[in-house]
């Protein structure tokens, strides 16, 4: 014996309410859909029909939507009216018929949503007229209507507190919300809430620039036309004229066959176009059941793919044709171009080609950077690029500046990009081997000093020596290795920590001995030569103390207590013997 399933019509409401659609207000949608749908079919039916229109009437504390559609028979209303999920828009094989908005045959139900009980008084050309009733516990009456033109009248009788839902006020706003688009009058208590073509198909960019202010509340930074004729779409994107989090992902509005799906659809653009709020209208794209997202599958895919390409194309024209706007571009969205180039092949070569960085030999892309120089050599702190900048630009050394968020991961990637790309983080001793060596003689000569120096620094964890470069006019200069920045900060951890962890950091530390830092005075700077042959054992002492002091300021490196106490007494020292007087 077989049987039929039951069903409980306010389990199913109570299911539609909580889970599926997001607000009650869907019911306008739905009754509106329904209407254009029985347009539609009327005139695909019989060309000569009259124009089609929808009249919503509110007042009476209900609600009453009468289209000039198909209308439906006796037969129909216990068909399609009486049954959940049966729908008139599908065609034999079950398929969503392309022509019509609705295809699940549950919408009707979403008036339940508001109303406690719905009438459909309707009627077929070359049938009667029939009024049918359903109610929210789940009963439904048929019987002979009043004669009436082809047509359908759907009348809400509010349910208990859901009557605001009902009011002109919210029946208008709804009816403008969801279909000022449509291509049928609409009128609710006479007046027409239909707006004509939509904006971004009047060809006038005043008027679209004048729609993002009032829909999006923004002046956009440029408008792009969108055209993806494979899913009968159509549209703009808005370039946001300020900067977004690339993870706060905006929504698009997005219509259907001219209907408002909804004003904050997501999966319609790829990641990377963070910085563009579309509004499209879409004849091929499928909703979900809820009409509230997109459905995910391979149109949606391939149509995400085509307005990408639209975007880039934009991206891509303004290069050529307008590097000044591009850059206006970059200025606002950098931050968020960036954060996607580190996994977006697209953007990172736009950040590549197009973002100017600080350099030690002037602003430029690293595009432009690697073909001046055969590959990109960074600094990737910015306390690093202060240090070593000027330097190493005396040394011919062209250094990009890092440090600034994501930079030195986009370098980084760049190599992943070009197999042949040279990439390369600074290290102080790039530098070193690029000093000139001291010749023998004056080598020989200085041997006293340097070991009178070097045990006054040794306290210090740092090796003197002395090498000449340019600018002849730097001193001296402190070079830590990152092995020995590394060690130096175990060593201020261990300082401080428990036995526990100390004995951890212990074990790190023996690894490997750390190159010590270097303290490289500069033999062509003439105060350095004065320091090297001073007799005095004191002074020499003051002053490679003040030398050390000097470069660690002046390269921006960390100041450790000990090094506060050196620079105050090499200080006070050196001005005790510099101020006439007797000392105390
Ligand atoms: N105004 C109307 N004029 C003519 N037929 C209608 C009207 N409203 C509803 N119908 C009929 O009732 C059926 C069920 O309507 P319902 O709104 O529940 O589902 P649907 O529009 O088919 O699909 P969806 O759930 O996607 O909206 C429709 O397929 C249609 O045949």
């Amino acid at each position: 014996m077989s049987n039929a399933f039951q069903v409980d019509l306010r389990g199913i409401v109570d299911l539609l309410s909580h889970h599926l659609y997001a607000s009650p207000r869907v019911y306008a949608r739905e009754l509106l859909q329904n209407a254009l749908d029985a347009i539609t079919a009327r005139r695909a039916g019989d060309p000569e029909a009259p124009a089609g229109a929808v009249r919503i009437e509110t007042g009476d504390g209900v609600l009453r939507v009468a289209d000039n559609g198909i209308g439906l028979t006796e037969a129909q209303v216990h068909e399609l009216l009486a049954t959940i999920g049966r729908s008139s828009k599908r065609d034999e094989l079950g398929f969503a018929r392309h022509e019509f908005l609705g295809q699940f045959g549950i919408g009707l139900l979403s008036c339940f949503l508001v109303a406690d009980e719905i009438r459909v008084h309707t009627r077929r050309a070359g049938a009667p007229a029939v009024l049918w009733t359903g109610f929210a516990d789940g009963r439904y009456e048929v019987a002979p209507g009043a004669d009436r033109e082809p047509g359908t009248t759907v009348t809400l009788l509010p349910r208990r507190g859901a009557e605001h839902w009902l009011s002109g006020a919210t029946v208008t706003g709804l009816a403008q919300l969801f279909g000022s688009l449509l291509p049928v009058d609409v009128r609710v208590d006479g007046v027409a809430t239909t707006a004509g073509d939509p904006p971004w198909l009047l060809g006038d960019d005043r008027a679209l620039t004048a729609y993002a202010e009032r829909t999006f509340g923004f002046t956009p930074f440029d408008v792009i036309p969108l055209n993806v004729p494979e899913a009968g779409l159509t549209g703009a994107a808005f370039v946001l004229p300020t900067p977004v989090n690339p993870a706060a992902r905006g929504g698009h509005r997005v219509y259907l066959k001219r209907m408002l799906l909804a004003e904050s659809v997501e999966g319609l653009l790829p990641e990377w176009a963070f910085f563009a709020r579309c509004v499209v209208d879409a004849g091929e794209l499928r909703p979900t059941a809820s009409r509230e997202a997109l459905y995910e599958d391979g149109l949606l895919e391939s149509t995400r793919e085509a307005i990408a390409d639209q975007l880039r194309g934009w991206l891509v024209r303004l290069s050529r044709l307008d590097p000044r706007r591009l850059a206006e571009f970059l200025q606002v969205h950098h931050l968020g171009v960036k954060a996607l180039a580190l996994h977006d092949d697209e953007m990172l070569r736009l950040v590549e080609q197009w973002w100017p960085m600080e350099t030690n030999v002037g602003r430029m892309t690293l595009a432009e950077f690697r073909r001046q120089h055969g590959g990109i050599r960074y600094a990737a702190t910015l306390d690093e690029f202060r240090q070593l900048a000027a330097v190493a630009a005396a040394q011919d050394l062209a250094v990009v500046n890092a440090g600034y968020t994501y930079d030195a991961e986009i370098i980084e990637r760049l190599r992943g990009l070009d197999r042949d790309a040279v990439v390369e983080r600074l290290e102080p001793s790039d530098l070193t081997t690029r000093f000139d060596l001291l010749d023998p003689a004056a080598e020989l000569a200085l041997r006293p000093f340097l070991a009178a120096a070097q045990r006054r620094l040794d306290r210090l964890g740092c090796e003197v020596v002395v090498r000449a470069f340019e600018p002849a006019s730097l001193p001296a200069l402190y070079l830590v290795t990152r092995s020995a920045a590394f060690h130096d900060e175990l060593q201020a951890t261990r300082e401080r920590a428990d036995e526990l962890w100390g004995g951890v950091l212990d074990a790190i530390a023996d690894a490997g001995p750390p190159d010590r830092p270097q303290l490289v005075l500069n033999h062509r700077n003439p105060l350095v030569r004065r320091v090297t042959a001073l007799a005095d054992p004191e002074l020499v002492a003051l002053a490679v103390e003040a030398l050390y002091g000097q470069a660690l300021l002046l390269g921006y490196h960390p100041i450790r207590p000990a090094d506060a106490a050196l620079l105050n007494t090499s200080f006070l020292g050196l001005l005790g013997r510099a101020v006439p007087g007797e000392q105390a």
